[in-house]
């Protein structure tokens, strides 16, 4: 008999990624991917067409579901149409949208305890609230709203229009807390009701692919690798994509009315707080573009270079900032002399303050009551031999860092092969090798330099 297979994808900001898994233990037998067009707003075809390009490898399953990057509008109108391109999370034009809808509907802590968050221009609902003031005829031609992976989930032939828990917790007009939609903030954003997916449960089959394959609900990035990587509790991720993104799994939903940490839910029906900046991966993508190094390169110059960077302090909110909130922010470098202005020193830089903020990040999720026991690192950007060196000292923290692997698209394959079990739990997978990284010292000066500078520069 022919062995059982599963696959994920991860429709993520810059690429479709898609494994192939035994359903069994989760041992990848294929991967595939393809590229999606840059930018902050994407018509959803655009993901539909980098799909069919990983299309080979997903007929061979058994089972499939995708998980995909959170927030993104996907506006539809009667006929199921798309009615413009999807503006993605990492879009900000929505931010006067955001602060206009927190004031205007109870302030943030009315948030925070609605719908677990309190909205940044991430958020759907200030995206929905954009389109209605500034496109008012594709507001009208709204009549459904949905996610990328619910979209997703729907062309590759979901019964319904569905969606799940962790990517509903996203929207901000649904409660992790209750479960249920919050059909007057949607109405307040967009100016008129619009129809949302059925939220699955956790492990559900919601239908079946065009070559037979049942379909997971699927789910956001984020939940489908804290999946991916068997979370428990006490185990905080720290990921460096598009995004950086800190979180944990926990039993009772957040509601942090800072704003800083979002109050997701998980794909198992636990909850999933979250801190995410805009920037991660690409600040080292900008400084090896500075330099004209290779980021394997870029990597050398980092560890060449003295802790501190000989003074240079990069803040990295070069397309502007979610965490902190300042959607309008630039880059800024900080304490360039002649006798300092080398490549390892920026290069240096550039790492150091991809760790800074996300250290940051991690000092929010505590200050929510999130103890890490330990930290994992994954994404892009810890293939970087820089960031697994420095992370230890600059976090704070041992810092573990799972084999190089697409987390995402294998907790959608995990989450597919729950779908096809039936049972109450996902299935046991074995966790991925890891190595260990610590460090006997503390940059404590570089954090504080950095603090300085984020707290001096607040207006750019
Ligand atoms: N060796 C490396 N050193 C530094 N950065 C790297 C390396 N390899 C890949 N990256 C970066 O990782 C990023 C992609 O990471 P990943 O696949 O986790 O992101 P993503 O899934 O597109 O983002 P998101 O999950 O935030 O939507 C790219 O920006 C790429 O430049
Ligand atoms: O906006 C977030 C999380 O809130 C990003 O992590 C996206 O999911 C893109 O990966």
């Amino acid at each position: 008999m022919a062995e059982t297979l599963v696959a994920g994808v991860d429709s993520s900001t810059q690429s479709t990624k898609a494994v192939l898994c035994r359903a069994g233990d989760g041992t990848v037998v294929a991967q595939a991917s393809a590229p999606h067009p840059d930018g902050t707003e994407c018509h959803p075809d655009h993901w539909w067409s980098a799909l069919s390009q990983v299309r080979e490898l997903l007929e061979r399953a058994d089972a499939v579901a995708v998980g995909a990057q959170q927030h993104g509008m996907v506006a539809l109108n009667g006929a199921g149409e798309v009615v413009r391109p999807a503006l993605l999370w990492n879009d900000t034009r929505s931010a006067p949208q955001a602060r206009a809808l927190v004031a205007g509907l109870g302030g943030p802590e009315t948030w925070a305890k609605r719908t677990g968050s309190v909205p940044l221009a991430s958020f759907t609902v200030t995206k929905l609230r954009w389109m209605a003031e500034h496109e008012p005829e594709n507001a009208r031609r709204t009549e459904q709203v949905m996610l990328p992976h619910d979209w997703l989930t729907m062309r590759l032939g979901a019964a319904e229009p569905v969606t799940d828990r962790g990517d509903a917790s996203g929207t901000g007009y649904w409660s992790p807390a209750t479960g249920a939609y919050l059909p007057d903030l949607l109405r307040a954003a967009l100016g008129r009701d619009a129809r949302t997916p059925r939220v699955a449960a956790p492990g559900e089959a919601v239908g079946e692919t065009a070559w037979g394959a049942a379909l997971g609900a699927g789910t956001g990035d984020n939940m489908a690798a804290a999946l991916g990587l068997g979370l428990r509790p006490g185990d905080v991720v720290v990921s460096i994509g598009t995004s950086g993104t800190a979180f944990a799994v926990a039993d009772a939903p957040a509601a942090d009315p800072s704003g800083l940490v979002a109050g997701f839910a998980d794909a198992t029906g636990r909850f999933l707080p979250l801190v995410c900046t805009l920037n991660a991966a690409r600040i080292l993508t900008a400084a090896a573009a500075l330099t004209g190094a290779a980021l394997d390169e870029l990597s050398a110059l980092a560890l060449a270079a003295e802790p501190g960077a000989g003074g240079l302090t990069l803040l990295p909110y070069l397309d502007g900032e979610r965490t902190p909130d300042r959607p309008d922010a630039t880059g800024v470098l900080a304490g360039l002399t002649t006798s300092n202005a080398t490549r390892e020193n920026l290069a240096r830089a550039a790492v150091e303050a991809l760790l800074c903020s996300l250290a940051d990040a991690v000092d929010h999720l505590a200050a929510q009551g999130v103890r890490p026991r330990r930290t994992l690192l994954i994404g892009g950007g810890a293939r970087s031999a820089a960031v697994r060196e420095l992370a230890p000292a600059i976090l704070g923290t041992p810092v573990t860092v799972p084999e190089p692997a697409e987390y995402v698209a294998l907790g959608a394959a995990r989450q597919a092969a729950w779908a096809l079990a039936g049972t109450a739990e996902p299935p046991d997978w074995p966790a991925a090798p890891a190595t260990e990284h610590t460090s006997d010292r503390t940059e404590a000066e570089v954090r504080e330099r950095y603090a300085a500078l984020r707290d001096s520069a607040p207006e750019i």
